[in-house]
């Protein structure tokens, strides 16, 4: 998909504002569970991905993005706190340098060693991502926590294929990957709040959908990640692409929902 216009944590803009002028609904955010309201009206979740829809990964020189064809609605996200029909167009990935941190939400303030996107855009409203993005209804993005435990064999089949996109505007192709595989066994519970997007423009169009249940990823498999650079190859200076997070943004009253009691 098109979200190529995602800059990298170096672009100029990037050192501007990590708090978006007059916005009153950023992300990330700590979730307070205590805090939060069970929504009884929430619909189970159904994401449907075709697999057939991969296409490639791409290291865009802030995190690698796996892109998805999104000019049909083969791979959907319907359900849960949404009313339309979100077709995928990325996923991606937050990481630190270490493993004591690295996610951008928090629960009771708990840091996770890295977190998960999925990227979803309205298709029952709009025809482009690009038109999505500057729209409060626009974006669906299932947020999922990376804890270090057992190596996980679907993702391995990414890692594998990391070294190929090291350097910043690298591209690999990657097909027939589902990404389901990446969602954690219970997705019936998780957190939903208004959002934004994460990194610049920061467009406040995102329903946020955050799993409670983590997955697993084994150690050396963060190490991977942590190979990849942010620099391209003709830089002289290569810089490790690590701590590719935002920092926590005021909840302005917000309410995070909950799917659970
Ligand atoms: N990290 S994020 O999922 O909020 C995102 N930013 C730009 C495109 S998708
Ligand atoms: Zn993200």
């Amino acid at each position: 998909c098109s979200s190529k216009y995602v800059l990298s944590a170096l672009h100029p803009m990037w050192q501007g504002p990590l708090v978006a002028p007059g916005g009153n609904r950023q992300s990330p955010i700590d979730i307070q569970v205590r805090k939060t309201v069970f929504d009884p009206h929430f619909k189970p979740l159904s994401p449907e991905y075709d697999p057939r829809t991969c296409s490639q990964v791409w290291n865009n020189g802030y995190s690698f993005l796996v892109e998805y064809d999104d000019t049909t609605d083969k791979s959907t996200l319907k359900g849960g706190p949404l009313e339309d029909t979100f077709r995928l167009c990325q996923f991606h990935f937050h990481w630190g340098e270490s493993n004591a941190w690295g996610s951008e939400h928090t629960v009771d303030r708990r840091l996770f060693p890295a977190e998960l996107h999925l990227v979803h855009w309205n298709s029952d409203k709009y025809k482009l991502f690009e038109e999505a993005v500057m729209e409060e209804n626009g974006l669906a993005v299932i947020g999922v926590f990376l804890k270090i435990g057992n190596r996980h064999e679907g993702l391995q089949k990414l890692v594998d294929v990391l070294p190929a996109v090291r350097h910043k505007d690298s591209v690999v192709e990657f097909t027939r990957f589902d990404p389901a595989c990446l969602l954690p066994a219970n997705i019936d519970d998780y957190w939903s709040y208004a959002g934004s997007l994460t990194t610049p423009p920061l467009s406040e169009a995102v329903t946020w959908i955050i799993m409670k249940q983590p997955i697993e990823v084994s150690h050396d498999q963060l190490a991977v990640f942590r190979s990849l650079l942010f620099t391209s190859a003709e830089e002289e200076v290569q810089k490790s692409m690590v701590n590719n997070f935002r920092v926590q943004q005021p909840l302005k009253g917000r309410t995070v929902r909950s799917s659970f009691t």
